[in-house]
């Protein structure tokens, strides 16, 4: 069941705004043991909710790898987000009004600062497991360094110590696509769906591939000149989303990814602060990911001390860190028993 958590006081973000207050909306599975040592905190992607146990329903749940069973698993909806944590679509205590266009820029650093809070109304010392993919991977290292000494171990797939060029690239085109929406300019909540389409459909060219798309999206008619079956997978996509997400919101969430870049302000090179994390890590890579490839998650297992790096052979490119939920657990299980992360 979806909670609710209160911030009543402001809330300074890094970039000097300030949120009169947050709320931040958060799923917990299992109990938390009397030693408070069975904590697993789960960090989301782009578009994700705080349910776990519904988007990784492969790893997540009773007798599954994050056994709901014997750990006390925590996700929480990042800041900025449509799913229940304040963000463009929430009210601004100050004006009554929707923040909309008005939600101030908001980094990495400060989802973490965000779930920091959570944590601490929770009971919560310290992380035994920090996990996430894509950006879930981006809050995970940002928390390693921000809050050291409370994180035990890390399991990082699909992501990266810094948005890379490609990334930002793709998310202007995305709000290229966004902002041509032809409602775009009247800013509000809950308009857009046009440009959301398109840029989601941007968006699945870079979670597939060209393979993916050969086997599943081929015509099996020769005849076919329009309706193809790829052009209306990726409509489909794209109405998907709108569904379920909002424009706004998912401009300023790519604006969010693009600040991602772990040495901001401490040190001169990625490679000098993640050679200062030293926590257990292991570190995944999908073989076909266009969007994050494996030489990022390689360029992190090269600099992260104690880390260990698997590839996973999978067709599904970025997208198989939430579908290819077997072999991730078959790895993060073995990796969770032979470094007794839990001992
Ligand atoms: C709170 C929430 O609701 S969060 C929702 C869950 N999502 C998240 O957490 C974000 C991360 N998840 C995702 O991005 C996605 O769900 C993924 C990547 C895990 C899986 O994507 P999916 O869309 O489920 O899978 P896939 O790419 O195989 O597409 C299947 C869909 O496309 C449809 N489809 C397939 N081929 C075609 C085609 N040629 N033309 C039209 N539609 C097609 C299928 O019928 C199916 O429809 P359905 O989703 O209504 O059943
Ligand atoms: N399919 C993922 C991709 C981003 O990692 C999402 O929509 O969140």
């Amino acid at each position: 069941m979806k909670k609710l958590y209160t911030h009543k006081n402001s809330f300074l973000l890094e970039k000097g705004a300030i949120l009169p207050e947050i709320e931040i909306a958060y799923h917990t599975y299992g109990e938390l043991n009397s030693t408070k040592t069975n904590v697993v905190w789960i960090c989301h992607a782009l578009t994700a909710s705080s349910d776990a146990a519904d988007w990784w329903d492969g790893l997540v749940g009773s007798g599954k790898v994050i056994d709901t069973d014997r750990y006390f698993v925590v996700c929480a909806n990042i800041l900025g987000s449509c799913y229940g944590s304040t963000g463009p679509t929430s009210m601004n205590p100050n004006t009554q009004g929707k923040y909309g266009k008005d939600f101030p820029w908001v980094t990495i650093r400060d989802l973490v600062k965000a779930h920091q809070l959570l944590k601490a109304h929770l009971g919560i010392e310290k992380i035994q497991l920090l996990m996430g993919g894509s950006m879930g991977g981006y809050q995970v290292l940002e928390w390693a360094v921000m809050e050291s000494e409370a994180i035990q171990n890390m399991f990082l797939i699909a992501t990266s110590a810094e948005e890379s060029a490609w990334g930002k690239a793709i998310h202007t085109a995305q709000r290229m696509a966004i902002s041509a929406d032809p409602n775009w300019d009247k800013g509000e909540i809950g308009i857009g769906d046009a440009g959301l389409k398109a840029a989601r459909g941007i968006g699945m060219l870079t979670y597939r591939n060209y393979a993916l798309f050969k086997e599943l999206q081929s015509d099996t008619d020769l005849e076919i000149i329009q309706n193809h079956r790829a052009s209306t997978y990726i409509q489909y996509q794209g109405q998907k989303l709108a569904d379920r997400f909002d424009a706004l919101t998912y401009y300023k969430l790519t604006e969010l990814m693009d600040t991602h870049q772990l040495a901001r302000g401490r040190a001169n090179s990625v490679q000098e602060i993640l050679e200062e994390i030293s926590q257990e890590t292991l570190i995944m890579g999908i073989s076909s990911d266009i969007l994050c490839p494996p030489a990022e998650q390689k360029f992190l297992a090269e600099h992260l001390s104690n880390s260990v790096y698997y590839e996973i052979d999978s067709s599904y490119g970025h997208d198989g860190f939430l579908i290819e939920s077997e072999k991730i657990g078959n790895i993060l299980l073995n990796w969770i028993q032979e470094k007794k992360v839990f001992a």
